[in-house]
């Protein structure tokens, strides 16, 4: 291991924790979070919907403030480090793009499914031309194999993305599996790589290691944990951990921590721990941001949302087929017979 190395970091409470105070954030409290972040030294501050620019919606949920005031809040909060947004083709369009270029964004991270990346042609050459650091985001990275993995960072890195991420967005991988799919896009690409990581297995901080141990030298993780399932890898305890181990972050330990308790902790709804059902989430391989539809599913027909979550899990359900999770739940609610709410 290079114990040298610089190691980006990428905090993304604002975007990825939107999920777990179910996109409830006010300008107050991002103008708060995105400001001790970047006091803190976090190189770059991701605010959007969870579900990314455009992502308020009946489908994934509406945001309490709205994209162009996050955005513009965070702005001005933010002196040093990078604003930066999520924008998955297909929920967020090129005009979304423009307008958070607009608003003060500095970078973007470009996500599709691990196997359609070309789908993110236009976008990512657009985000070049508006002048942003251009990530190329590749979620469910646990569905591929490496050499399909490997085969669509390259594809990204064709369209011109400055850096490229696996995301383990179900939280289903094992140090191993992190090791071999990062390891395989550090060998086939000149540019930099990333890893996303979620908390279902309890594997977050882990992983993240074992990522830095295959080549990667960018990693996220947000204040608390917060995030989609089980959360994202906790930023502060990854802070203090990459000091140990010897990277450089230039990011504040104190500070950091101190973000988390008093900005971050008082807003949270709920500990950020791996329940059952975030468990299921990582055990099944299910997509991360699918807990809290699951949880309404499980709700309205009476079912054990661990059920309904190895049914998807088994259906190997991608990210966009939240619709998918009511017809999945009605379908279990009747072979069991049961009496149901689905009316
Ligand atoms: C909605 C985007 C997606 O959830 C990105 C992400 O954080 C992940 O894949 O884990
Ligand atoms: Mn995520």
């Amino acid at each position: 291991m290079n114990k040298e190395k610089m190691i980006h970091l990428v905090d993304t409470t604002l975007r990825d924790g939107s999920h777990a105070v179910s996109h409830e954030y006010t300008v107050e409290q991002i103008s708060a979070i995105a400001g001790g972040l970047d006091a803190a030294g976090v190189e770059y501050i991701e605010v959007s919907h969870g579900d990314g620019l455009a992502g308020s919606s009946f489908n994934y949920g509406w945001s309490l403030t709205r994209e162009e005031d996050m955005l513009i809040a965070a702005a001005k909060a933010i002196k040093k480090g990078k604003l930066t947004v999520l924008l998955l083709p297909g929920i967020g369009t090129v005009e979304n793009l423009e307008h958070a270029a607009r608003c003060g964004a500095k970078a973007v991270r470009v996500a599709t499914h691990v196997t359609e990346a070309d789908i993110a042609e236009q976008h990512i050459g657009i985000a070049k031309k508006l002048g942003l650091k251009t990530f190329g985001f590749l979620m469910m990275s646990h569905m591929a194999p490496p050499e399909k993995v490997l085969e669509q960072a390259k594809l990204f890195e064709s369209y011109g993305a400055d850096i490229i991420y696996v995301a383990d967005s179900a939280g289903a991988m094992l140090p191993e599996d992190v090791k071999v799919r990062v390891g395989a896009v550090v060998d086939a690409v000149k540019v930099p790589v990333g890893f996303h990581a979620h908390n279902n297995l309890s594997l977050a901080t882990a992983n993240s290691l074992a990522a830095l141990e295959a080549g990667a030298s960018f990693l996220d993780g947000t204040c608390r944990g917060l995030g989609a399932g089980a959360g994202n890898t906790q930023i502060e305890v990854l802070t203090g951990v990459l000091d140990k181990a010897g990277y450089q972050t230039g990011v504040d330990f104190y500070k950091i921590m101190d973000v988390a308790e008093e900005v971050v902790e008082p807003i949270m709804h709920r500990p950020q721990v791996v329940r059952n059902a975030p468990l299921m989430l990582g055990y099944a391989g299910v997509y991360s941001s699918f807990l809290l539809h699951t949880y309404r599913a499980a709700e309205k027909f009476r079912l054990d949302p661990r059920d309904i979550l190895v049914e998807l899990g088994r259906r190997r359900m991608v990210g966009g087929q939240e619709d998918m999770i009511v017809d999945v739940a009605y379908q279990l609610a009747q072979k069991k017979g049961g009496s149901h709410e689905g009316r």
